[in-house]
């Protein structure tokens, strides 16, 4: 069994969906977050000097949606055919061009220009998860092909973050990405992640 280990943050963030990724698999791995203290060491010694990195047997992966695809691969969650593999794809492209902009907005601006900017964020986030929840609708309760993907995985990771950053009801709108999120959030080894995982702001 090969050993794992995820280094990020002590928030959800770009962590998540790995770390829902391995516990939807049931895939025991440590849990390693860096405080702000450490970081300034711990920096350098990663290939692009950021995290998420998943390290599996010592072998130092990064980007977060390429070990999000390295993990679709070994779990077979990239749907039942070619065509279907592009979609997830797609998928997880659309969420984190979703989740680019909001991150952006939230952590990269200042705070006169967060304000200045919020209603065409929410406008921008409003087309991505238009689309998305339109897939959801059109697919039997998925992302693609009716059934689970990498895709649900990753968006159901980013739903913590996604509430604190657009508010609690953010999916109010979208009752089937709702439905979906309830949906991963309640497979088992999801659930039983959730259930324990450190209690943070976002
Ligand atoms: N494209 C990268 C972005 C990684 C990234 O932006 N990581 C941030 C945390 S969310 C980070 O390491 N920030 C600390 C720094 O850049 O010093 C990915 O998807 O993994």
């Amino acid at each position: 069994m090969p050993s794992y280990k995820l280094t990020y943050f002590n928030f959800t963030g770009l962590g998540e969906p790995v770390r829902f990724m391995l516990s939807y698999a049931g895939i025991d791995f440590e849990d390693e977050r860096v405080s702000d203290e450490e970081w300034p060491q711990y920096k350098p010694q990663t290939p692009l000097e950021q995290v998420p990195i998943l390290e599996v047997d010592g072998k130092t992966l990064y980007q977060s949606n390429a070990i999000v695809r390295f993990l679709a691969n070994k779990l077979k969650l990239f749907g039942s055919s070619e065509l279907e593999h592009f979609e997830v794809d797609a998928h997880v492209e659309t969420i984190g061009d979703l989740r680019s902009l909001l991150f952006n907005w939230t952590w990269a601006e200042t705070p006169e220009n967060k304000i200045a900017k919020e209603a065409e964020i929410r406008k921008k986030a409003a087309f991505y998860l238009d689309k998305l929840e339109a897939s959801v609708k059109k697919n039997g309760g998925y992302f693609v092909g009716g059934k689970l993907s990498a895709a649900d995985i990753v968006f159901a990771g980013f739903n913590y973050v996604f509430s604190y950053i657009l508010g609690n009801e953010f999916l109010a709108d979208y009752p089937n990405l709702k439905n979906l999120v309830e949906k991963v959030n309640a497979l088992p080894g999801i659930k039983s992640h959730i259930a324990k995982r450190p209690k943070t702001l976002c």
